[in-house]
C-alpha cells in the first residue's frame, strides 16, 4: 500500500470528534508514514492550548495559524495528517490539501455528540446547545467535506482499527480513478 501511494500524503478531514486524530495515528503506523496533527503543531508553535488561542486571538487568529501550519506541512511527503474540523473553511487550504489524498470521515451528529459531550477542549462546542451547534457546523461544512477524494462513513461501534482498515482498502480505487482520468 505504502508503495502504491508513492509517498503521497493522506489528509483526514471531517467534523470534530469523528476520530481524525485517533485513526490518523493508526494509519500512519500501518503505512510506515509519519503522523502530524495540525492542532498539535499549532499549539506547540504558539505555546498555547487551542482554547487559549481561540480565547486570545479569536477564531480568525486560529484559522491563520492553521493555514500557516498546513502550508508548511504539505511540503513534506509520507505523512498522515489529521486536520482540525474547520480546515475546509478557507479556500486557500484546499490548494494545500489537494497535494495529497483527502479522506473525509463522516459520522452522525448523535455519535459525535456522545463522544464530545464532556469534552472541554473544543472551543466551538462550549455553547449553550452543543448538539445544535454541531448540527449547524455540519450543515455549513458538508458541501466542503464532500470535496474529499474518499468518503468513509463511521458508525457507532466501529473501532479505530476497522476504520483504518476500511480506508486502506478503499485507497486503491481512488488511485485508479485518478490514473484513469489523466
Ligand atoms: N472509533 C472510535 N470509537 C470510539 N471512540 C473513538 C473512536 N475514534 C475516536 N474516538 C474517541 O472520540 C474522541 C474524539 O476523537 P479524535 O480522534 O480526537 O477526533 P477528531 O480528531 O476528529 O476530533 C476521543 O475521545 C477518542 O478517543
Ligand atoms: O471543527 C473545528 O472548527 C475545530 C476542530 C478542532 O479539531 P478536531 O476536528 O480535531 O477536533 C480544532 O481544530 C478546533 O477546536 C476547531
Ligand atoms: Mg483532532
Amino acid at each position: 500500500m505504502s508503495s502504491l501511494l508513492q509517498g503521497v500524503n493522506l489528509y483526514l478531514i471531517g467534523m470534530m470528534g469523528v476520530g481524525k486524530t485517533t485513526v490518523g495515528r493508526l494509519l500512519a503506523k500501518q503505512l510506515g508514514y509519519g503522523f502530524v496533527d495540525t492542532d498539535d503543531v499549532i499549539a506547540q508553535a504558539a505555546g498555547k492550548s487551542i482554547n487559549q488561542i481561540f480565547g486570545e486571538e479569536g477564531e480568525a487568529g486560529f484559522r491563520q495559524l492553521e493555514s500557516d501550519v498546513l502550508s508548511q506541512v504539505c511540503a513534506f511527503t509520507k505523512l498522515t495528517i489529521a486536520t482540525g474540523g474547520g480546515i475546509v473553511l478557507r479556500r486557500e487550504n484546499w490548494g494545500y490539501l489537494h497535494h495529497g489524498l483527502i479522506v473525509w470521515l463522516d459520522a452522525p451528529v448523535e455519535l459525535i455528540y456522545s463522544r464530545l459531550a464532556e469534552d472541554t477542549t473544543r472551543p466551538l462546542l462550549q455553547d449553550a446547545n452543543p448538539q445544535q451547534k454541531l448540527r449547524s457546523l455540519l450543515e455549513q461544512r458538508q458541501g466542503l467535506y464532500s470535496q474529499a477524494d474518499l468518503k468513509i462513513t463511521v458508525q457507532a461501534g466501529d473501532t479505530p482499527e476497522e476504520i483504518a482498515t476500511r480506508i486502506l482498502e478503499a485507497i486503491p480505487s481512488v488511485l485508479k480513478t485518478q490514473v484513469s482520468h489523466n
